[in-house]
């Protein structure tokens, strides 16, 4: 692969689509910067599709723009060598073989046959390329429209739910390819409703609910802000480390006889008054928010938020 131009990123300023009266997306701005993987994340009709699809110019903003690399996309000359796209897995014609589903859009493009083989192998597909793709299972369709997408060597990596029917190893096979191709310099935005995979892939996370920007921060600002971060401690005094803790705030919620889940009071403070106290610890563990259970807290925030200040339906 070659080495990416380090300006090249997408960026989105007051971007918004309205499909008659259902605004899709609201006003929208953000950058996803080369170097870096970036996660879209938002339950179903957030509008994260809408937002890809205005990105690469398969659908107009109604008001507000988008540009990849300081242009919109649909003026590029070279459209796959500037940005590859995953938008549809089952694009694909379905009595074509594989390799020959990308030879038309390898020649259309005035891409080689070789870069073809290339990016079979690349994707694991080389003993199955020349079956058809309507005969392909959901996560072979992902690994074509991976490979079609990789096929000009772009810059900018764009796709919609990427791991999307894939096997754990290709799950873990995604994650790898696309870790290498920001470590290239290159500009990856994807998609998932996937949390987990999500926190293990992404260098930052956009989130989008209901069309409108929730979070735009790294994985680690987004978990430590989670609600859900706890300290866990076992001890046989946890009557007493309750009075204590009692007058400092929080909440200490008792999970068995002997041990609790602390939220409100550092993890350091706990320690320090515990043994000030003579009490003994078994157990004191930071237990971080799951980027999942982030991700709902957010999400939720936004509906409770827009069920108070607008009737609109939420489809
Ligand atoms: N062509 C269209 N006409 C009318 N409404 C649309 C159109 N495309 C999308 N929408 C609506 O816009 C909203 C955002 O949809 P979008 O597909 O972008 O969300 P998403 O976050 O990608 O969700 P999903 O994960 O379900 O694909 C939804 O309410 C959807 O019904």
């Amino acid at each position: 692969m070659t080495k990416a131009t380090v300006d090249t990123m997408i960026e989105a300023r007051n971007l918004t689509k309205s499909y008659g009266d259902k605004t899709a997306v609201r006003n929208l701005s953000f950058r996803v910067e080369p170097g870096t993987v970036t996660g879209f994340l938002g339950p179903n009709g957030a509008g994260k599709s809408t937002t890809m699809r205005m990105i690469v110019g398969l659908d107009r903003p109604t008001s507000g723009s988008v540009t990849v690399n300081g242009r919109p996309y649909v003026s590029s000359s070279a459209p796959l060598h500037e940005v590859g796209i995953l938008l549809d897995a089952k694009a694909a014609h379905p009595g074509r073989t594989a390799r020959n589903h990308l030879r038309v859009i390898a020649s259309s493009n005035g891409i080689s046959n070789r870069r073809v083989d290339e990016v079979i192998e690349l994707t694991g597909l080389g003993a199955v390329a020349g079956k058809r793709v309507g005969k392909f299972s959901l996560g072979m369709g992902q690994r074509v429209g991976i490979a079609a997408a990789l096929l000009g060597d772009p810059k900018v990596v764009i796709l919609d739910e990427p791991v999307n029917g894939l096997d754990p190893e290709g799950v873990q096979w995604v994650r790898q390819m696309v870790r290498s191709m920001a470590a290239d310099g290159r500009t990856v935005l994807l998609s998932s409703h996937l949390m987990e995979e999500m926190s293990k892939t992404a260098d930052r996370i956009i989130v989008l609910g209901k069309g409108e920007l929730i979070a735009d921060a790294s994985v680690a600002e987004i978990l430590a802000q989670a609600d859900g971060n706890s300290v866990r401690v076992r001890t046989n005094g946890l009557d007493r480390l309750a009075q204590i803790l009692a007058p400092l705030g929080g909440t200490i919620t008792t999970t068995a006889a002997d041990t609790a889940e602390i939220t409100g009071i550092p993890l350091e403070q706990i320690a320090e008054l515990a043994s000030a106290n003579g009490i003994v610890l078994y157990e004191l563990t930071a237990v971080q928010a799951s980027l999942e259970e982030a991700f709902f807290a957010l999400t939720h925030d936004a509906v409770e938020y827009r069920t108070s200040n607008h009737t609109e339906s939420s489809r």
